[in-house]
């Protein structure tokens, strides 16, 4: 299949492809149906191009403002999302949004009585939730309290981290083997292998992580491998005499980074990628915190990378599960999203102002994601000597 063509970028167009075009991806990679989509009984399945829809706010707001707009100032958030929070003081400001999205550590009993009877699942991103966020992404290090806090509740609950970052990357700083990760927005998980589901194991590519276990391995855009190499050796050479401007590989994505890259800039970052994508018309830009990030049209992210884990840990049952999904960026509202629709679970929104999300939950930075995880294992370990 020819993955590049001479089209014109479709990221910035209404014309996405939608039904028409499909992704064919080896049906072994496949361990269930996303909902609504059918497929095929051959050996290739398809995952659909992700549906046009609030695709890019560069189409809508204008490149600028998205770029500004993935770290807007408290006052442009208290003023654009909620009327009622106008308050020129943030502090304010921050105490009004928490009655619509009240702080977890607060909440906690009543998080806990909902658990009561219920398998905890944790799912946590890692940048400016595990980490602080950082100017340079290669120094964003979890903290040894936070990887021990981790540890810990990954002791009672099965424990996945999905991030952005390449699954290697993400591993690599957070050094636990406990976890179950998906790296690159979910498009390359690492998960268990599930031996009372044998349909699991033919949908799946069966592998061996670094400690010598069995696992499935679901990479859903295997096939752009090349295509996403060949355009971050574009981006990593157009970009070089941005000062301030990096690339990083993330294996199924590439994330353009202007954090550092004078205001003034910002515009030529842009113009690069643009320049970079327009032929490539099955690759997809998004953005996240001062970051441009491209990445395979499939209709697949943190969010769907959330059911699949659910549903291989065994674990999709909201009667007896109560999944909890911690994140910060936009990226991980799919996830709140999911976790809404289902009606089952919750989703922590990691913020420090206000910010509209689908999450129930807040929590103001990683400092309070640990306390917020060591009061789940406190939790679970007095909860113990009651039952
Ligand atoms: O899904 P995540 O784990 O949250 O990853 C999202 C992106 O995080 C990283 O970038 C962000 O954090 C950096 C370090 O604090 C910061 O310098 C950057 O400005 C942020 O955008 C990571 O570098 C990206 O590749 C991830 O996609």
């Amino acid at each position: 299949m020819d993955l590049k063509s001479n089209h014109s970028a479709p990221v910035l167009t209404d014309s996405a492809p939608v039904s028409k075009s499909r992704l064919s991806v080896y049906r072994g990679l496949i361990s269930y149906s996303p909902p609504g989509v059918v497929f095929p009984q051959d050996r290739f399945i398809s995952i659909p191009w992700r549906k046009p829809g609030v695709l890019d706010d560069f189409r809508t707001n204008g490149w600028l403002d998205a770029m500004r707009s993935s770290s807007p100032t408290h006052k442009k958030f208290t003023k654009d999302i909620n009327h009622e929070l106008s308050s020129p003081d943030p502090e304010v400001a921050y105490r009004t949004w928490l009655l619509k999205y009240p702080s977890a550590l607060a909440s906690f009993e009543q998080i806990a009585n909902f658990a009561k009877g219920k398998k905890i699942a944790l799912f946590l991103d890692y940048d400016g939730t595990l980490s602080p966020i950082v100017e340079n992404p290669e120094n964003a290090f979890m903290s040894d309290d936070m990887r021990s806090a981790v540890k810990n509740v990954a002791k009672y609950f099965p424990t996945a981290i999905i991030s952005g970052r390449s699954r290697d990357k993400v591993h690599e700083f957070v050094g636990l083997t406990e976890l179950y990760y998906a790296g690159s927005h979910g498009m390359d998980i690492m998960g268990p292998v599930r031996q009372s589901v044998p349909d699991y194991h033919r949908n799946c590519i069966q592998s061996t992580d670094k400690q010598d276990n069995e696992v499935n391995l679901f990479q859903p855009a295997r096939e752009f491998l090349p295509m996403i190499n060949e355009v971050f050796s574009s981006l990593v050479s157009i970009t070089k005499d941005i000062k301030g401007a990096t690339v990083e590989n993330n294996k199924f994505c590439v994330s353009v980074h202007y954090r550092n890259v004078d205001q003034d800039n910002w515009k030529s970052v842009w113009e690069c990628v643009q320049d970079v994508i327009k032929t490539y018309p099955r690759l997809r830009l998004t953005h996240g915190r001062k970051v441009l990030e491209i990445r395979p049209m499939i209709d697949w992210d943190k969010g769907k990378a959330l059911e699949f884990l659910l549903e291989s840990l065994g674990l999709s049952n909201c009667d007896d599960v109560l999944p909890i999904y911690v994140g910060d960026d936009r990226t991980d509202e799919d996830a709140f999203k999911v976790l809404r629709e289902r009606n089952c679970g919750y989703g922590i929104f990691v913020s420090k102002s206000p910010k509209e999300s689908n999450a129930y939950f807040s929590l103001r930075d990683p400092a309070e994601v640990m306390e917020f995880l060591k009061s789940l294992v406190t939790w679970k370990e007095s909860s113990a000597f009651t039952l």
